[in-house]
């Protein structure tokens, strides 16, 4: 039977009371890693990836057999600001699109085996404004939390979130902006291919946004309630459930680590199961991986959201577990070592 939490607080309680990671596997892991038939390190980052992976599974044969592809979508009141290079029916058009398997996403999930779903989040019912109002109420953040919680698999061993909204890079700035400071011009970028006044109407944006909810600036999930969108909030409810099931994730784009931000910053170690997929073109995004600690898999200028960046970098996932958990030892296939 799953936890489940009907209000903010029940949520972070859950949060903060996860399992670690498992210190044995781990050890058994890095064990294993020393003995494979290469000279020590020369796998570089694919050898830290699976010893990681064997701590979060549980095992210290870690596999990417059984990928989940979560695709949240929302709407956005602050599209009324003149923030997004693409009217807001693009959304709902796009999730035909998902179920139809037409998008990006459809195809980098088949190529790497991954189990997709895409849950349309009340698009017919945008969030409000922020520069006039809260997002959401705490209901509407709650129900949106519980999409993303109910949604994952707790027998997939890797998660990936990722996001399709229309204006969904104005909220991200402005979380990002709440939860760690600075100038909101630092963390907006062009998003869909908004021109120079679109990004200055984006920074006055979260500028009017982050001084109407002053007070609530103060509590991460509040942030999140006041300047979020609902596919915000369910990808950061999924990714709160993957960490309390031990399922590693994946993080994708600018919107998907923004959502992620939030969890950090309400329990610090709630992303210690998360690694970073890729670093999107998005200005804001390498700002934000490092504000987190987080160094991505891949560098490639995707800017598409959906997950994408994050289903390519299962690749090199699957690469790094295959490496671990099939090559041979020295001592098994008679090679001399050092
Ligand atoms: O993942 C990213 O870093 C990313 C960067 C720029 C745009 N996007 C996608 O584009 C949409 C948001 O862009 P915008 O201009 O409407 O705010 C939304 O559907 C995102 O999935 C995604
Ligand atoms: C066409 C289109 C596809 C997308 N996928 C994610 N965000 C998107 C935004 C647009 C505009």
């Amino acid at each position: 039977m799953t936890h489940s939490f009907s209000t903010l607080s029940e949520f972070r309680a859950l949060l903060a009371a996860a399992p670690g990671a498992d210190a044995d596997a781990m050890a058994g892991a890095a064990a294993r890693n020393g003995q494979l038939t290469k000279p020590p390190g020369a796998l570089g980052r694919l050898e830290d990836l699976a010893i990681w992976f064997a701590g979060w599974q549980g095992t210290d044969r870690p596999r990417c057999e059984r990928p989940q592809v979560l695709v949240f979508a929302g709407n956005h009141g602050v599209v009324a600001q003149g923030v997004s290079a693409f009217p807001a029916e693009v959304t709902v058009q796009m999730v035909a699109n998902f179920r139809a398997g037409g998008a990006a996403i459809n195809q980098l999930s088949r190529a790497f085996g991954a189990e997709m779903a895409v849950h349309a989040l009340e698009l017919e019912r945008p969030t409000k404004d922020f520069t006039t109002g809260p997002a959401m109420t705490e209901a509407e953040v709650v129900a949106a939390l519980r999409t993303g919680w109910e949604a994952v698999n707790p027998a997939a061993d890797v998660l990936v979130t990722g996001e399709m909204g229309i204006g969904n890079t104005t909220p991200a700035a402005a979380l990002a902006a709440a939860l760690f400071g600075g100038d909101p011009s630092g963390w907006v970028g062009r998003g869909t291919g908004v021109d120079d006044a679109g990004l200055a109407r984006k920074a006055d944006a979260v500028t009017r946004g982050l001084a109407l909810h002053a007070g609530a600036l103060g509590d991460p999930l509040e942030v999140l309630r006041c300047l979020g969108g609902r596919e915000l909030a369910a990808m950061a409810g999924a990714i709160a459930r993957a960490r309390v099931e031990r399922v590693p994730v994946v993080l994708d784009g600018f919107i998907c680590t923004a959502s992620a931000a939030v969890l950090e910053r309400a329990v610090p170690g709630a992303l210690d199961h998360c690694v970073a997929g890729h670093v999107s073109a998005e200005g804001g995004h390498s700002r934000l991986l490092a504000a987190l600690g987080k160094a991505p898999l891949l560098d490639l200028g995707l800017r598409l959201g959906e997950g994408s960046g994050a289903a390519l970098a299962l690749g090199i996932v699957k690469g790094a577990l295959a490496c671990h958990s099939g090559m041979a030892t020295f001592a098994e296939a008679g090679v001399s070592g050092a």
